[in-house]
């Protein structure tokens, strides 16, 4: 969908920016370009909608070399959102979401009704915020505009540069899931520009990691924090990866137990193969647990006895919210259950299984692994 071949960016000053840069995002694909500042990501954005122009090379958009395409034309097929949003002051949110279709002739009621969608499907009610002007918005509410505006002549190709930049970290958290969720409903090609690697992991199909105008790694999160090109890469995605890694390594039906499992209507059982068992519904969906020295000293059916099971997530889910799920809980394991149906039990992920789990993709990095094995011998050799 968007196609760089061997482009150079050389300012005036001479200062290269871009040097010799080739690559592909798909159609509908989210690819986040993230390095230290400097290092040519903005510029890299801006050669798309032609606020910048290459000085070697050529772009494609679906198939098309934009220099011969008029920018007005151009940027009317690509939303462009960044940080500071640059809302219309005088104009409602209402207006400023629906200015861009009136221009392109929407007729004003259809605009308006257009434009209340998108607030709505970027978290702002229309009927609580449509009608306020900018400044009486908090910062994440202006960046919604921000996405929304962009959104509203439907573009396929959305640019966006640190749009969340400067919002605090935990409004931060809910724009990038919030907008997560945004992109799986209107799948866009999008590229996203941020110096951070944490927010480019978190939105990112693939990363391309920018080195000073050159990319070093362009791949999955997975990989890039799993197995980092080179040194540089590793040094900027930092030491911590291996647990980085925890958010983009998603359970899998594979790293299940199958702990024992009573049903809602069964007589209390007097031997549980374990200390607690599961209790599911006639339709094999999660209801709770139950404990065995809970359904020892108990009688009647398994329904009177069983306790609701707080800590349950569907299989996709990260490795991460397992974790967060077991702390929030304070539970030994977590349920897991299929995410396309009322809720069917799958197995429970226990920590131990949690760090298989994380073990297996981080596989990949054989190369890690094998000096980590060095490591822990030599300690064993210096204690004998
Ligand atoms: N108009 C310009 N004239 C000369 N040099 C420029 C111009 N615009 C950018 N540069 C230089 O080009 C390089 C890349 O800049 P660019 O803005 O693309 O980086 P960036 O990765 O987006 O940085 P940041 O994260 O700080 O926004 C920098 O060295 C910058 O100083």
């Amino acid at each position: 969908m968007i196609r760089f071949e061997h482009v150079t960016k050389r300012y005036a000053d001479g200062t290269t920016a871009v040097d010799d840069l080739s690559f592909e995002v798909a159609e509908g694909e989210l690819v986040t370009l993230v390095g230290p500042s400097g290092c040519g990501k903005t510029t890299t954005m801006k050669m798309v909608n032609r606020l910048i122009e290459p000085s070697e090379g050529r772009i494609f958009v679906d198939g098309d070399d934009i220099s011969g395409i008029d920018p007005v034309q151009l940027r009317r097929r690509i939303g462009y959102v960044i940080q500071q949003v640059g809302l219309f002051p005088h104009k409602t949110v209402l207006e400023n979401t629906a200015t861009v279709p009136h221009l392109l002739g929407v007729k004003r009621g259809k605009a308006r009704e257009r434009a209340a969608e998108l607030l709505d499907l970027v978290g702002l009610d229309p009927a609580v915020f449509g009608d306020r002007y900018p400044e009486q918005l908090s910062g994440g509410q202006r960046q919604r505009v921000g996405v929304a505006r962009a959104l509203a002549a439907d573009p396929p190709v959305l640019l966006m540069d640190e749009p969340f930049g400067a919002v605090d970290p935990v409004v931060r958290e809910h724009l990038q899931n919030e907008f997560l969720r945004l992109q799986q409903a209107v799948r866009k090609t999008v590229l996203f520009v941020t110096h951070d690697i944490e927010e480019a992991v978190r939105l990112g199909d693939r990363i391309a990691v920018y080195g000073e105008g050159r990319i070093e790694q362009f791949d999955s999160p997975s990989t890039v924090l799993g197995a980092p090109a080179n040194d540089y890469v590793a040094d900027f995605v930092g030491a911590d990866r291996g647990l980085k890694r925890l958010s983009v390594t998603p359970i899998e039906e594979g790293d299940l137990e199958q702990p024992p499992v009573v049903h809602l209507d069964d007589t209390l059982p007097k031997e549980l193969d374990a200390r607690w068992a599961v209790v599911l519904d006639g339709g094999n969906n999660l209801h709770g647990w139950i404990s065995a020295e809970h359904a020892r000293a108990g009688s009647g059916t398994v329904r009177e006895h069983a306790r609701r099971m707080e800590a349950w997530l569907p299989v996709g889910a990260s490795l991460k919210q397992a974790f967060a799920t077991m702390l929030q809980h304070d539970a030994g394991w977590i349920a897991v259950i299929d995410k396309d149906s009322e809720g069917r039990f799958l197995g429970v992920l226990t920590p131990a299984r949690l760090h298989e789990a994380l073990r297996r993709s981080t596989a990949a990095d054989a190369r890690d692994i094998a000096r980590a094995e060095v490591e822990l011998e030599t300690v064993a050799a210096i204690r004998s």
